[in-house]
């Protein structure tokens, strides 16, 4: 059995205390691997204590320590920075130049194209036509080349799964009943600095931060798939979902529209348009004239992205009475 299973097993049977006495007297010895578990143990926060800052300094050991699929990880968590005591983009693109995997490499090529200040964000402004006042929706055309497009695609199709919700009674995952789509949504250590400069885009054009952003979806729908008519904005929510993003990953279908029924109004954009709305009135709560329906694909397949931004910074401090 190699370590990740050892710990594993250690932590499935409660014994955490032996799993993390092993890895750290492992760490001790010079193990690469332990100092990468112990770090997706800190950003995860479900055996141990979230601790992001010493997630990205263990992620940055198993690096020293020659596990290089650290640097994918730890390249995010300098990209994005969320929850930490400092971002640094620099460093992030230091690893991922360092980082010798066709993924990274690309990305690499695809930063650079984007023509970026030294902190990661677009170095122009973003005009976007008004299409609607009640509720307000814009949209940006060109937001995202074909290519970036293309690559967000490619990131996210290993990782779709049938889109669930947590089930208000039970408390466990159950088929959502609003959409009958799949989706795959980038956790802290995927927002690799590729992701991480989309959604500084995102947050300069819809004039946000980027920690108000929820975790980027990518959701795609079959023939006959929907997302139901439904709210974005939470009801009775302190930090509510302001805004909603969306970018059109893909033009190569029918059907699929976005759908305002009280403004009537129906959008579809091609590759790379972004459209984003307001989803809450002027007391914060859901507005009424926010209400959308993905309709139903009828041929083809639909991919966009989806990003919800809340109207302030997540709360990433992670669950809390948590040992170590
Ligand atoms: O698929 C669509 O067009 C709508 C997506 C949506 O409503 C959402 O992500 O909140
Ligand atoms: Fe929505």
């Amino acid at each position: 059995m190699g370590l990740a299973e050892d710990v594993r097993h250690l932590t499935d049977s409660e014994q955490l205390d032996r799993a993390v006495t092993a890895l750290r007297s492992q760490l001790a010895e010079g193990n690469g691997e332990a100092a990468f578990i112990l770090a997706y143990w800190r950003v995860e926060g479900i055996s141990i204590r979230r601790d992001l800052d010493e997630a990205t300094a263990l992620f940055r050991r198993a690096v020293e320590l020659g596990y290089e699929a650290a640097r994918g990880p730890l390249a995010a968590m300098l990209a994005h920075g969320y929850g930490q005591s400092r971002r640094d983009w620099q460093g992030a693109l230091q690893q991922l130049a360092s980082y010798r995997e066709p993924t990274a490499t690309r990305h690499a090529r695809l930063i650079d194209a984007m023509q970026l200040d030294p902190e990661g964000n677009p170095g122009r402004s973003f005009s976007p036509e008004i299409l609607c006042r009640d509720p307000l929706v814009l949209v940006f055309r060109e937001f995202l080349t074909r290519r970036e497009c293309k690559s967000l695609v490619e990131l996210a199709s290993p990782a779709l799964r049938r889109s669930q919700v947590v089930h208000p009674q039970t408390g466990q995952l159950v088929d959502d009943p609003i959409r009958n789509s799949s989706s795959a949504a980038f956790t802290l250590t995927e927002e690799t600095p590729f992701l991480h400069a989309i959604n500084r885009r995102i947050a300069a054009a819809s004039r946000s931060r980027p920690e108000q952003g929820e975790p980027t979806q990518v959701l795609s729908y079959e023939a006959g798939q929907e997302y139901k008519l439904h709210h974005d904005a939470l009801p009775g929510e302190q930090n509510q979902r302001i805004q909603t993003f969306l970018i059109y990953l893909n033009e190569d279908y029918e059907g699929g529209e976005i759908h305002f029924p009280t403004p009537n109004l129906r959008f579809r954009g091609n590759t790379g348009d972004a459209l984003c709305f307001s989803n809450v009135s002027a007391n914060m709560q859901p507005a009424r004239n926010a209400a959308h329906a993905g309709l139903p694909v009828v041929a083809g397949r639909k991919i966009i992205l989806s990003k919800w931004i809340r109207r302030s910074p997540l709360d990433l401090t992670g669950p809390a009475g948590l040992p170590y």
